[in-house]
């Protein structure tokens, strides 16, 4: 064997061998499990409408609204709880950073860190940024950064989930006393002059009755037209699925205008639209108990607590409008209101809170941007009942039903506020225009804060509002409030007639 022939086996044996290790290093790659959690979070225009009274009050600790939530899996209309088309789509406008820092609260109570193992917190990250950026292998957070300055104070919190916490190097975890709520005494000579409530309800009849829907028009047509085929039948079950009314609720429908035609037999337009109104009625249920308990328990002047609001829903519903305008209702109707600023994600937020405030002569507790809003909400109740007010109504930011770890944060706000005080009302702002959607974050949002009014916001904007008939059966929550437009005292009572009539007009 010649010297070249000897050296043409080496390097063929070497090149097979290196090919043998990279292919080994491959698929012992591929083997490997990953331990790091997956970010996915377990999938989960109305017509005119004219209320007939006043916002009515209640305070709470009575008997609850309706019926407890049911939960008619087999009339879901929906799939398995899972998400819709779109539910992801809208980015959370201040979804980018968003964190959850477990602070001391006021009188020395801490927030309940021990509860929240159960679901560790995941960084919150928007639709728009599907791979979490790599995050660097957290490093045990808290001591690093804050102990040159903050030497290990005794209230450091323990933290025990800070590694979860994406943004800890660019946030150490100091202990959040600067952040401690500020209440912001009213400027009463700012304070508006705000409409009675008669007067408001004419003003909003006016602007109502400008809007029409075809849902009406089409229904009325087909019933009040005499002998009906079953395509028309068809068509009015199309008709009342396109309003959002939902698969159960539009079957429960159509099976009684078909029984109540024959047994009535119906002949005029007039007959028609007399049956279909008492029909959907009916759908709304008019027994549930639909006042706001937001009076006091008892004469807070003389040791009664206030009734305590908090205020809930995703992104940009309209929670601070909503939270501002019935807190001049409450106003109105010679109540003391303090607002609680619990929306410490986004700093327009309190501010657009502070003005509301401002309008109706009413205090602001609120924290520094990025403050644990669960803090900034017990500091509120705190600081309503020293004040002794009627109300404390409490504004919360805006969260994607379909993040887990917003929901725990939501959670949290009211297991800490129920230390102090008792929650009388737990309001979901829900916005008409996103039609079946609504359903989804109705149903999570009750599932962790026990929600027990709905206020349907944008109704001024949306030529549907069948969501409120799905919501309603499906959770047993009842439609309190509808909000109409953005002016100050758009806001109004939530009445099954009212709404029956702007939806048929
Ligand atoms: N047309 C109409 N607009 C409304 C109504 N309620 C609120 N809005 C508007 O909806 C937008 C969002 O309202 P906000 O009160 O800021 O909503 P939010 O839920 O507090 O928002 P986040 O705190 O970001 O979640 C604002 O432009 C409001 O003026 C309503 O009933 N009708």
């Amino acid at each position: 064997m010649t010297t070249s022939t000897l050296i043409s086996i080496i390097v063929v044996v070497a090149v097979v061998l290196a090919v043998a290790v990279v292919a080994g290093v491959v698929l012992n790659r591929r083997r490997r499990i990953s331990l790091r959690e997956k970010d996915e979070t377990p999938t989960a225009k109305g017509g005119g409408y004219q209320a007939g009274s006043g916002i009515s009050l209640a305070s709470g600790g009575g008997a609850t609204t309706a019926t407890p939530p049911e939960h008619p899996v087999d009339d879901r209309t929906e799939v398995e709880g899972q998400p819709g088309i779109g539910d992801d789509a809208a980015v959370p406008r201040d979804s980018a950073k968003r964190g959850i820092v477990d602070v001391e609260l006021p009188n020395g109570q801490a927030t309940e860190a021990p509860e929240a193992p159960e679901s560790p917190e995941v960084p919150e990250q928007s639709a728009a940024e599907p791979e979490a950026p790599a995050r660097p292998e957290a490093p045990a957070a808290p001591e690093a950064p804050a102990a040159p300055e903050a030497p290990a104070t005794p209230e450091a919190p323990p933290v025990p989930e800070a590694p979860a916490e994406p943004e800890a190097p660019e946030k150490p975890e100091v202990p959040e006393k600067p952040a401690a709520p500020e209440p912001e005494p009213a400027a009463p000579e700012q304070v508006e002059e705000i409409e009675p409530t008669a007067g408001r309800l004419e003003r909003l009849r006016g602007r109502l009755s400008r809007s029409r829907s075809t849902f009406g028009q089409s229904l009325l047509g087909l019933l009040g037209a005499g002998d009906l085929d079953e395509d028309s039948w068809e068509e009015i079950e199309d008709t009342l699925l396109m309003a959002d009314l939902g698969a159960a609720t539009t079957t429960e429908i159509t099976e009684r205008l078909r029984s109540e035609v024959a047994s009535r037999a119906i002949r005029s337009p007039e007959e028609a639209g007399a049956l279909l109104r008492e029909v959907l009625v009916d759908a709304l249920g008019t027994g549930m108990e639909r006042s706001v308990r937001a009076l006091p328990h008892g004469d807070p002047a003389d040791g009664g607590k206030p009734a305590v609001v908090l205020v809930v829903g995703v992104n940009g519903t309209g929670k601070t409008t909503t939270t501002g305008k019935l807190a001049r209702v409450l106003v109105a109707d010679g109540r003391n209101v303090l607002l609680g600023a619990a929306d410490t994600f986004r700093a327009a937020a309190v501010e657009q809170l502070a003005t509301w405030g401002g309008r109706v002569g009413a205090e602001v507790v609120r924290g520094k941007e990025g403050a644990d809003p669960a803090s900034v909400a017990f500091e509120a109740v705190s600081r309503g009942s020293e004040t002794a007010v009627d109300a404390v109504l409490v504004d919360t930011a805006g969260r994607l039903h379909t993040k887990t770890g917003l929901m725990d944060e939501l959670g949290k706000v009211k297991r800490v506020v129920e230390k102090k005080a008792q929650v009388d009302e737990v309001l979901l702002v829900l916005d008409a225009t996103t039609g079946q959607n609504g359903l989804m974050q109705a149903r999570v949002f009750s599932e962790v804060v026990d929600v027990t009014g709905i206020v349907l916001t944008k109704l001024d904007g949306t030529a549907k509002g069948g969501i409120v008939f799905q919501v309603q059966r499906e959770l047993g929550v009842p439609v309190k409030l509808v909000g109409l437009g953005e002016g100050p005292d758009d806001l109004a009572p939530f009445e099954p007639g009212a709404f029956v009539d702007a939806l048929l007009k």
